[in-house]
């Protein structure tokens, strides 16, 4: 048997949701098998049908009403709902073997910072269920193509490496949005970002008294490795089909297969 997920991450607005339709069409149209699972108790249908939906177990809108709950705190009790019912994921998923499965998860940080919610969630589908898991991390271009943004961006994407410890693709997505061309030669540049040069831009447009702290962070970025981001223009399948061979190829690596350089490249010109 052997089960494949990729858990699409990412802050609030990014695009997971689009992300994980674009995929589903894209591995359709190849004749890929694949399944969408939504772990969004908020989330609207949308393109494609849920092949499981936490929202038949429980959702957002019920638990605020019965539980007298916001939002935020809705979204933590259906967390640890979900978890105190694993069996229910269990039976769900149940005889889909040599599956493919798209995980759609909500965007609030409170998910992520506070609780030990998803890695405990990520065990259990790992250890348990035996899925072979990666992350897509998404962060959306607009938005980091400035020095400081980009160097939030990379510290919440390492937060969520450091906290799953999964191997982990970072996507920059809607690259369709960054249009005039002093952005998009900015958006290269961030794609395959040397931290320490970013640092010294960054550096000359920030108080001296925050260039240590700068200089720190721009070198745990550069330390750490987080040299590459995958472009992602979600209505082209280009760029669907170069996230979709990393993934493939970052899975097999993890189920302990010899790990191979991702042949397809594609240029930010390409899109
Ligand atoms: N132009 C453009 N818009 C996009 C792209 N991907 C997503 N969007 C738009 O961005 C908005 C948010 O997309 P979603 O897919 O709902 O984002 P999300 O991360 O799932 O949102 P939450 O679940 O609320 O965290 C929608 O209006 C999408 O149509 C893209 O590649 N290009």
């Amino acid at each position: 048997m052997s089960r494949v997920g990729v858990l699409v991450l990412g802050p609030a607005g990014v695009g997971k949701t689009t992300f994980c339709n674009s995929l589903v069409n894209y591995m359709q149209q190849n004749s890929r098998r694949c399944n969408l699972i939504n772990l969004d108790p908020a989330a609207e249908p949308r393109d494609y049908e849920f092949t499981i939906d936490i929202k038949d177990l429980i959702s957002l809108d019920d638990c605020m009403d019965e539980m007298n709950l916001g939002p935020n705190g809705g979204l933590i009790y259906c967390f640890e709902y979900l978890l105190e019912n694993l069996d229910w994921l269990d039976e769900e998923i149940g005889d889909y073997n040599d599956e493919f499965f798209i995980i759609d998860l909500p965007g609030q940080i409170e998910l992520y910072n506070h609780y030990n919610l998803i890695p405990r969630l990520v065990n259990y589908l790992k250890y348990q269920l035996n899925i072979n898991l990666c992350v897509s991390y998404l962060l959306e271009s607009s938005f980091v193509i400035d020095e400081s943004k980009f160097f939030s961006g990379c510290l919440s994407a390492m937060s969520a490496m450091i906290l799953l410890e999964l191997p982990h693709i970072n996507i920059l997505s809607k690259v369709d949005l960054v249009k005039n061309e002093y952005s998009k030669k900015k958006l290269k540049k961030f794609l395959n970002p040397d931290p320490l040069i970013l640092n010294d831009d960054l550096n000359r447009t920030t108080n001296p008294k925050y260039h240590n702290l700068n200089n720190r962070i721009s070198n745990l970025v550069d330390d750490f490795g987080m040299v590459q981001f995958l472009p992602l223009e979600a209505g082209n399948p280009d760029s669907v089909r170069v996230i979709l061979s990393y993934i493939d190829d970052i899975t097999q690596w993890s189920e302990g297969q010899e790990p191979k350089e991702p042949k397809d490249q594609i240029e930010i010109d390409d899109l």
